[in-house]
């Protein structure tokens, strides 16, 4: 049972480029006065969401509130990362009313949720909701299942179903830990692609979840946080492909970041982006960049094959204005071949 005095938190899940860093950018902005407190989980140190987030500049998000945890896996490093995080923000003179915790893409949420038993935590936090955030049209184009059909005939929540496909299992985990579930992206969808998606995610879930649509992460705050799940008490219901956490690790996936000259514009970059996106097992490229002549930085986004980018804010006086480009892909993925992309 929750505790009144216990501090809620949300857990934000979802795959790489799902849109988990604008909803929680929404819900900042959104909040209606809440004191908030963001920790933010990425997979390649580059510390880019968090950046993100902590120059957000929306009144009241201030940079302090946004606590990033670099280095891989928060479902990993718990002990020596994230409990210490959690009890700072919890130390503070006036500690934060919630506290959204974005996970990196590639993190399997239920070993988390488990660390809110851990004794130095119990007390004094509470799983408010896992919030599974999907991406509607990579789950369209099929890329969470080697044969999507057969797959959602095949099962309801058998989380012992073996997989060779590694996106699969990480899809799976994420949505089997999930108190709501928000398909993102319906802008790209025709109403025929949402059904569809909507049925091959509730096809994987192991309970009644809610599922909501959204465009852009705009999911209202009064159905994003408060849904008193009090997760950590409900382990059960939560199956998951990796029981424990030593079962756990991230072969299957690797990041590199790499560094990229001026570009002469942000088309120009864009185009580099999406041949580079397109050598075989590459997942996510994010980072930033300088364009000749601007004195704006440029935030450069590519999920799949879509690229997206604007700039962000100005370079500082001093500021080094190299861009560097996070490249995130499944394991042995060339790198020699993004590179020589990026450098167009
Ligand atoms: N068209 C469209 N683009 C979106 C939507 N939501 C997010 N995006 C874009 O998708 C890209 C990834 O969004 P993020 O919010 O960074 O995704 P993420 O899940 O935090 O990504 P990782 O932290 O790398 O796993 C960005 O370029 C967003 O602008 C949406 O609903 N529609």
């Amino acid at each position: 049972m929750t505790l009144l005095n216990k501090i809620p938190c949300t857990i934000v899940t979802g795959f790489l480029g799902a849109g988990k860093t604008t909803l929680v950018r929404h819900a900042i902005e959104h909040n209606d006065g809440r004191r908030l407190a963001i920790i933010v989980n990425e997979f390649g140190d580059v510390g880019f969401d968090g950046s993100l987030l902590a120059e957000c500049g929306i009144p009241g998000c201030d940079a302090d509130a946004v606590v990033e945890l670099p280095n891989g896996c928060i479902c990993c490093t718990v002990a020596d990362d994230f409990v210490p995080a959690l009890n700072r923000l919890l130390d503070r003179p006036e500690p934060p009313e919630h506290i959204l915790i974005e996970t990196s893409g590639l993190a399997l949420p239920k070993p988390l949720v488990q660390a809110f038993n851990w004794p130095a935590i119990r007390s004094r936090v509470t799983v408010d909701g896992v919030v599974a955030v999907v991406d509607g049209p990579a789950v369209a184009s099929g890329a969470f299942a080697d044969d999507p059909e057969a797959l959602a005939a095949q099962r309801a929540a058998d989380a012992s179903v073996d997989h060779e496909n590694p996106l699969e299992e990480v899809f799976e985990d994420q949505l089997l830990c999930a108190d709501l579930v928000v398909m993102n992206k319906s802008d790209l969808l025709d109403e025929g692609e949402r059904a569809r998606v909507r049925a091959e995610v509730e096809a994987h879930l192991p309970r009644a979840v809610k599922l909501v649509e959204t465009a852009h992460g705009a999911l209202d705050p009064r159905v994003l946080l408060g849904l008193n799940a009090a997760a950590e008490d409900d382990l059960a219901s939560r199956p998951s492909h990796h029981e424990t956490e030593e079962d756990h690790d991230h072969d299957d996936f690797e990041s590199v970041a790499l560094p990229v000259t001026a570009a002469g514009s942000p088309e120009d970059l864009a185009a580099r982006v999406a041949k580079a996106a397109e050598v075989a097992g590459v997942l996510r490229i994010k980072g930033f960049c300088a364009v000749a002549d601007k004195p704006m930085r440029l935030v450069v986004q590519g999920v799949g094959r879509r690229v997206a980018h604007h700039y962000d804010r100005p370079w500082r006086p001093g500021e080094h204005r190299d861009g560097t480009l996070v490249v995130i892909g499944l394991t042995g993925f060339d790198k020699d071949a993004v590179a020589a992309a990026l450098k167009g």
